[in-house]
């Protein structure tokens, strides 16, 4: 059946019950009890560790992904990270070079298989301090779906993670697996509703033409924030503080050091965009950012590539949410992307409908690896957002 991988794995069962405690689910281990060598591959196949330092490596990861990721559930769109992209999304401070894990056909050394990790310090419950990993870019080349590489991709990480003496994951997926922590619901933010509707991401409402509907998403040149910048590196020591206190309030959260922040957030373009609002006497007040995930448009015979830029994290102390996100905008469509994405996470639901988003048809499952939480979290009690 479909879910005999998962049922050998510590996460919950769908239907088990809730304890009283959230805690671990597997027996507690020690590195020492983590066996050392690498699971086996079917025949052909051989492990590699990428260093995205190295341009070889990069291209082949990009060229896995553009070809092999993620698609929407109509297979129309599939992710388009961009090599800067990936590099700055896997290589944040702390990270271990063993956690970039690929599987090579040993003939042709070409890539057909990959999954990540990068090391985060969590905070769950607001009692629960977990040094963890982030799994993301599980991916199999479509060629080799069913033979049950995943697993073995999964299984991989697990141990070099294990060996590190880390024994959570917090990972998200558009399927359905065992066992969400929470559901969040994805909207986006026309910008370009022409190129949208054209390319059937969007479509005109019945009494709607496209004049309307370029009036009602248009957005002013400039942004309105007084006092509103680009973030820079020299911001960090006065952000971090900020943002680890707004993201108390959640019931999960990375908490982030002040490297983590220059690493996360100094504005590469085409990658991450971070703004800071700086009050007369120059504190910083409040902060938002988004990053560029554009998709390859499959088939289309005028457009091959949707530009999607992604709502990221942010705190408010004295303008508005709504503000700072509209602000967000503006800027998103000043840099010429054609749609804004948000999940309903966070405080998010304050500015989803004043500012126009629409739902999307899927939604974002959110999970944990090895500890089973005391409740189901709401949306609004997650307080991550993943790349
Ligand atoms: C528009 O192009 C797409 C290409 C592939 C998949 C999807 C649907 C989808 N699965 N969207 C999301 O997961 C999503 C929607 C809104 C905000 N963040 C999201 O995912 C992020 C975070 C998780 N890793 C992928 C990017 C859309």
């Amino acid at each position: 059946n479909q879910w005999q991988f998962w049922n050998t794995q510590p996460v919950p069962k769908m239907d088990d019950p809730f304890p009283e405690n959230s805690g671990p689910i597997d027996v507690i281990k020690k590195p020492e009890d983590v066996q050392k060598e690498p699971y086996n591959l079917p025949a052909g196949f051989e492990w590699c560790n990428l260093n995205l330092k190295n341009k070889d490596d990069l291209d082949q990861l990009y060229t896995l992904l553009v070809e092999n990721y993620v698609e929407d559930d109509d297979n129309m769109f599939r992710f388009d990270y961009s090599r800067e992209f990936l590099r700055w999304a896997l290589s944040p401070p702390g990270q271990y070079e063993d956690w970039l894990a690929g599987v090579r056909v040993t003939k042709t050394k070409k890539l057909v298989g990959f999954i990540s990790g990068i090391p985060v310090h969590m905070v769950l419950q607001k009692k629960d301090n977990i040094k963890m990993t982030e799994i993301n870019f599980l991916c199999v080349n479509k060629k080799l779906r069913s033979k049950r590489l995943a697993p073995v991709l999964i299984k991989e990480i697990t141990r070099r993670v294990n060996i590190k003496n880390m024994w959570q994951a917090v990972y998200t997926a558009g399927v359905l697996i065992p066992k969400p922590i929470s559901i969040a619901q994805y909207f986006h933010r026309s910008l370009n509703p022409k190129k949208l509707i054209e390319i059937n991401f969007s479509s005109l409402g019945k009494n709607q033409t496209m004049a309307r509907v370029q009036k009602l998403y248009k957005l002013p040149e400039e942004t309105t924030i007084q006092g509103l910048r680009p973030f820079t590196k020299k911001d960090a020591a006065a952000v971090t503080p900020l943002l680890n206190k707004y993201l108390e309030q959640f019931d999960l959260y990375h908490s982030f050091s002040v490297e983590d922040v220059k690493h996360y957030f100094t504005p590469v373009e085409n990658v991450i965009y971070s703004y800071v609002v700086e009050s007369q006497d120059k504190q910083i007040t409040d902060f938002f950012s988004f990053y560029c995930l554009p998709s390859t448009i499959i088939n289309h015979p005028k457009h091959n590539q949707l530009r999607a830029a992604y709502s990221y994290y942010h705190f408010s102390t004295a303008t508005p949410l709504k503000d700072l996100i509209y602000n967000a905008l503006i800027l998103a469509k000043k840099y010429d992307f054609d749609v804004f994405n948000a999940l309903n996470l966070m405080e998010n639901t304050q500015f989803l409908d004043e500012l126009l988003f629409s739902p999307g048809d899927g939604n974002l499952h959110y999970y944990l690896y090895n500890w089973r939480l005391s409740e189901q979290f709401k949306p609004s009690q997650l307080g991550m957002v993943l790349v």
